[in-house]
C-alpha cells in the first residue's frame, strides 16, 4: 500500500493551559480530498497551522511521504515541507500580473517558468487574463489565480482554509467544482479546513469532523451522512428530529409504536432520531391511515400545524396526536397542506439513528 501523501499522529497544542488541538491525527492520501470539519473555533485552522509550520504542536508528530518533518525537537523549515497554501485571504500582489502572481513561487528556467504559468492558466480557465492585474478581475477570478499561484510549484499537499468564504454565494459551487477539477488533475493532496457541510459533502473524498479539538468522525461523505456517532454529529448536516424516550424490556415506546433498543438497560434515555425527509407524509382516509409495512413501521396521525415552501422542497410541521410533540418533514417541491389538516406520518426505520443520551446532551445540538 502507498504511504499517505500527509499524515499526523496525535497533535496536541494548547494555549494558555487551554487545550485547543487534542490528540488529533489523520492521513490524506495522494490525489484525496480531506475536509477538516467544524464550527468556529473547533481547532481546525490551528491543526492546519501546524501542518504548515508557522505554529508548533506541543506533542505529536507529522509525515510528508512517510518521512518525518516535524515533532516537538525536530522540525522543517515551513518552506522546505513542499506544502501549498490557501487562506480566507488569498490576496494576490497587486502590483504584479498575473502571469508574475502564479510564477512568484517558481525556480529555473524563463521559459519552463512561462510554460508552468500557462498551463495552469489554462487549466483554471484564464489563459485569456495572463497579462492583466488583479484589480482588473473579479473575486471568483482572483481566486483562481491564487490557487494556479499556489500550485505552480507543484506542492505534494494543499492546505487550504475556508478558501471560498469570501465568494458570492452563488458563485461558490462553480467555483468549488472548477477548484476541485484542478486539485485533481495535478494529483495534490488536499486538506481543507471548512465549518459548512455543504461545501464538505461537494468537496471531499474523506470528511473528518471536528468538536471541541478532537476529531469525533471520519470517513467518506456518505458514511459520515447516514451513519453519524452521535446526536450533534448527525444535527450538524442537516435539520432533525428527536423522539427521546425510556427503555423497558429493550423497546421505547414512541408515537410510532415500539423501537428496539438493543444493549440498553431498562430506564435508559434514548434519543430516536430521524431527518425530516425520511418522514413519510400520507393522507388521513376519515380517521384511518395507511396499513403499517415491516419498513415504514406503525403510521403516527399528526396535525399540521405550519407548511412553507423552501425553494426546493416545502418544509411541513406537525403536532403528534400521540402526545403533542412537534415533528418536521420535509418534501420535494410543493406541499402547503392547511394549518389543521390530519395526516398521517411514517418513519424509515432504516433512517433512524437511536442514540444513549448522555448527560449534558439534554438540548443543544451545537456540534
Ligand atoms: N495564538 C493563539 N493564542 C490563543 N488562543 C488561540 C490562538 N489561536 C487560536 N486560539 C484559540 O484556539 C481555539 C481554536 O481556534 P482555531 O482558529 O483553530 O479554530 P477554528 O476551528 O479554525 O475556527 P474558525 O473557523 O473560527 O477559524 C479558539 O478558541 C481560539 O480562540
Amino acid at each position: 500500500m502507498t504511504d499517505p501523501r500527509l499524515e499526523i499522529r496525535n497533535i496536541r497544542r494548547r494555549f494558555q493551559g487551554r487545550e485547543v488541538v487534542s490528540d488529533v491525527s489523520l492521513k490524506v492520501m495522494p490525489g484525496q480530498v480531506t475536509c477538516l470539519l467544524g464550527p468556529s473555533g473547533c481547532g481546525k485552522s490551528t491543526t492546519l497551522r501546524i501542518i504548515a509550520g508557522v505554529d508548533m504542536q506541543d506533542e505529536g508528530e507529522i509525515y510528508v511521504d512517510g518521512e518525518l518533518v516535524c515533532d516537538t525537537v525536530f522540525r522543517v523549515p515551513p518552506e522546505q515541507r513542499s506544502i501549498g497554501m490557501m487562506f480566507q485571504d488569498f490576496a494576490l500582489f497587486p502590483h504584479l500580473s498575473v502571469a508574475e502572481n502564479v510564477a512568484f513561487g517558481l525556480n529555473g528556467h524563463k521559459s519552463d517558468k512561462r510554460a508552468r504559468v500557462e498551463e495552469l492558466l489554462d487549466k483554471v480557465g484564464l489563459l485569456s487574463a495572463v497579462d492583466k492585474y488583479p484589480h482588473e478581475l473579479s473575486g471568483g477570478e482572483q481566486q483562481r489565480i491564487a490557487l494556479a499561484r499556489a500550485l505552480a510549484p507543484r506542492p505534494s499537499i494543499m492546505l487550504m482554509d475556508e478558501p471560498f468564504s469570501g465568494l458570492d454565494e452563488r458563485l461558490k459551487d462553480d467555483i468549488r467544482d472548477s477548484t476541485l477539477d484542478v486539485l485533481k488533475s495535478e494529483n495534490t493532496a488536499v486538506l481543507l479546513v471548512t465549518h459548512e457541510p455543504h461545501e464538505a459533502m461537494r468537496m471531499a473524498d474523506e470528511i473528518a469532523l471536528m468538536r471541541d479539538g478532537r476529531i469525533v468522525q471520519q470517513g467518506a461523505p456518505y458514511n459520515i451522512y447516514n451513519a453519524p456517532v452521535d446526536r450533534k454529529a448527525a444535527a450538524f448536516f442537516s435539520d432533525i428530529n428527536v423522539i427521546r424516550g425510556k427503555v423497558q424490556d429493550l423497546s421505547v415506546t414512541t408515537p410510532f409504536g415500539k423501537f428496539l433498543c438493543p444493549g440498553q438497560p431498562d430506564g435508559a434515555e434514548v434519543d430516536i432520531v430521524i431527518r425530516p425527509q425520511h418522514l413519510r407524509i400520507d393522507f388521513d382516509r376519515h380517521g384511518r391511515g395507511p396499513n403499517p409495512t415491516p419498513q415504514d413501521g406503525t403510521p403516527a396521525r399528526a396535525v399540521v400545524q405550519r407548511a412553507r415552501f423552501m425553494g426546493r422542497e416545502s418544509l411541513v410541521e406537525f403536532k403528534m396526536e400521540f402526545d403533542g410533540s412537534v415533528l418536521k418533514a420535509t418534501v420535494p417541491s410543493v406541499f402547503l397542506p392547511k394549518p389543521g389538516t390530519p395526516m398521517w406520518l411514517m418513519l424509515r426505520r432504516d433512517r433512524c439513528f437511536v442514540f444513549p443520551v448522555k448527560d449534558g446532551s439534554a438540548s443543544s445540538d451545537r456540534v
